[in-house]
């Protein structure tokens, strides 16, 4: 296999692999005559978590299947690592390739743990190998391997079989992980909390990660790169989530992303030494202040200021060393760089 593999032995489950992933001028056009993706370009790299965004039906799950050739694509070239996907057996290709979606898909007659070990015996693993596979990564996902490996997907919540899902994708190490609307059929709160996991276990992982989504939130928390698509798979940006926010690239992404995007903006700022001000130097620093860890975004040190009703807050080291004061005022008054769309 021709990839550019990047190791990282610190994986729980052995050798870790992943594969940057080119789009060159790629293009999906149906005999009707609808441009569903249009001479698309972009590069996601090795070990990076990629989130496309845009409305409804401007293609992201077509550039997702066309990544592992569910669709082909009219014309372009899509590689993973220096390999051409388009020629390479599409069967071979869907092993390496990790695809969740959003009702998960599990075979209902199948337990979890066989569900899991899906891929592996495709590829005629031994028995005694994919029992432990499954086992280490269901552990991976939070799923007790004793307590969840015998049960049949109908005894698992929607958040539960949603990991399985994800621990189904990862069994035969793949080197990307194509992920439609993973979290979408789950409430709310468990959708916060699989998010969270998620990112827990990327950081383990660090897989390459293509991840379709509606929801604008979910791009912000779990994206590397957000990529915004219009209509016929137009490429509008693609950028980091605080870059997004704060500097959107057209008039359609700022519109995309909407006015509460200086709420979000601060979601994605973290606080930094500048915005401090000095301890008073006796050291004595007011009673009662709320204290943020200095990591923290300005949006949870704002959240902490107006939940325990303080116009300051301590702000320390991640060892609760004490280096400065943040006050609401400050949070408020940040001044952005000038919005290049005005306004
Ligand atoms: N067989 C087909 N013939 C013509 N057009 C098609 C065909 N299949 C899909 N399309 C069109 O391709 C476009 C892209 O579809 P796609 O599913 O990629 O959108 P999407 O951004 O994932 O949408 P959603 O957010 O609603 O899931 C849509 O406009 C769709 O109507």
């Amino acid at each position: 296999m021709d990839v550019t593999p990047e190791r990282d032995s610190a994986g729980p489950a052995g050798a870790v692999s992943a594969a940057a992933i080119t789009l060159d001028q790629v293009r999906k056009q149906y005999p009707d005559g609808t441009v569903a993706v249009g001479d698309l370009s972009l590069e996601v790299k090795a070990g990076e978590l990629v989130v496309l965004i845009g409305p409804s039906g401007c293609g992201k799950s077509t550039v997702l299947r066309m990544i592992n050739r569910l669709i082909e694509p009219t014309s372009g070239r899509i590689l993973l690592g220096d390999e051409d996907v388009t020629r390479t057996d599409p069967v071979q290709l869907r092993r390496r390739i990790g695809y969740v979606i959003q009702n998960v898909g599990l075979f209902p007659h199948q337990t979890i743990s066989a569900n899991v070990g899906t891929v592996p015996r495709l590829l005629g693993w031994s028995r005694a190998r994919i029992q432990t596979r499954a086992a280490e990564l269901l552990e991976l996902v939070g799923l007790d391997p004793a307590t969840f490996g015998p049960r049949y997907p109908h005894e698992l919540s929607g958040g539960q079989r949603q990991r399985v899902g994800v621990a189904r994708a990862l069994a035969a190490d793949p080197v990307v992980l194509l992920m439609d609307e993973p979290f979408s059929a789950v409430d709310p709160i468990a959708r916060g909390r699989l998010q969270e996991e998620f990112l827990r276990l990327q950081a383990e992982v660090r897989k390459t990660i293509v991840l379709v989504t509606h929801d604008l939130d979910e791009a912000v928390r779990l994206g590397d790169r957000i990529v915004v698509l219009s209509q016929g798979g137009k490429l509008e940006q693609y950028a980091s989530p605080a870059t997004l926010l704060g500097e959107p690239a057209s008039a359609f992404v700022r519109e995309f992303v909407g006015t509460d995007r200086a709420i979000r903006r601060l979601a994605v700022t973290p606080i930094t030494p500048d915005l401090l001000q000095p301890l008073p130097p006796d050291g004595n620093v007011p009673a009662g202040l709320p204290t943020v860890p200095i990591g923290s975004s300005l949006y949870d040190a704002l959240a902490v200021l107006l939940t325990t009703n303080s116009d300051d807050a301590r702000v320390t080291t991640e060892d609760g060393e004490p280096v400065g004061l943040l006050s609401r005022h400050r949070i408020l008054s940040i001044d952005y760089p000038a919005d290049p769309i005005g306004g």
